[in-house]
């Protein structure tokens, strides 16, 4: 298994509030990694980190370092670049307002991809690993709005897959969709694993545990445990840890 970003003496203020606390957290390979903790632990502002979305926010200041493969984002890569290799699927569906066809084909045009024969085949193949080609290969042209909550949500996967990334973060993104539609897209994170490298913030415990490799849990900014799944559910070393799993807090 091979440690694809890793994050070193994270630090992370909002002002004068600081949200993130010395992070140092090892996301593995093919892994599926889930950031836990109550709400306003500094889940999704780690995960942020990852893609540098932090940027966009002018309080923001870092200390410390993120690589991906050993690269410094933070001094050493453009954001855009990294952006495309490390993509975000947030917790509302946020279709643009166009076709299907074309919320998948934006990004790999922006990235420069003209050939029509080329954009089709990127679409058709970001559908298929989305889990969504069947359901919308007759009505490609049709607008994005007009498809259901988890629809939606498995065509903004699409939309990230298409530029070929190599991390997923996902940002609660089961959250606002029926148990049918979750479990379509638990099933999709279990197979896109093998290709990707996911980071999920849930607040769904079952979750959690029936899909990710890897638990990390985040209190008040600080990272208080990650380990294996398995044994942070069943056998947690901190006592925090085990009381919020167990629905003591939070
Ligand atoms: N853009 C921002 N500007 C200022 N403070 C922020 C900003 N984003 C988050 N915060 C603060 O940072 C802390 C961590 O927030 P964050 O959204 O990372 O928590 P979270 O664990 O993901 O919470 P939730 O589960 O509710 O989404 C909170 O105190 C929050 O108010």
């Amino acid at each position: 298994m091979a440690t694809i970003i890793q994050s070193e003496n994270l630090n992370l203020w909002y002002g004068d509030h600081q949200a993130l606390k010395d992070i140092n957290l090892s996301i593995e390979e093919h892994q599926i990694t889930a950031l836990i903790g109550p709400s306003g632990c500094g889940k999704s502002t780690f995960m942020k980190t990852l893609n540098r979305m932090n940027d966009l926010v002018k309080s923001c200041r870092i200390e410390g370092k993120v690589t991906l493969n050993g690269v410094d984002i933070y001094k050493d890569m453009d954001a855009n670049i990294l952006r495309k290799r490390v993509g975000m699927v947030f917790q509302k569906a946020n279709p643009f307002p166009m076709s299907i066809y074309d919320n998948v084909a934006y990004g790999p045009r922006i990235h420069g991809i003209r050939s029509h024969a080329k954009l089709d085949e990127i679409v058709e193949r970001s559908l298929q690993q989305a889990a969504l080609w069947d359901e919308c290969k007759d009505r490609l042209k049709t607008s994005a709005l007009g498809m259901s909550g988890g629809q939606q949500q498995r065509l903004c996967i699409a939309r990230a897959l298409a530029v070929e990334p190599e991390v997923l973060l996902m940002d609660e993104s089961t959250s606002a969709l029926d148990p049918i539609s979750t479990a379509k897209i638990e099933d999709l994170c279990l197979e896109l694993k093998k290709k990707y490298t996911i980071v999920m913030v849930t607040h769904n415990m079952q979750q959690a545990n029936r899909i990710s490799d890897v638990t990390a849990f985040f209190l008040l900014g600080e990272l208080i445990e990650a380990g294996e799944t398995k044994q942070i559910f069943l056998n947690p070393t901190n006592k925090k840890t085990e009381e919020y799993i167990t629905g003591r807090f939070g």
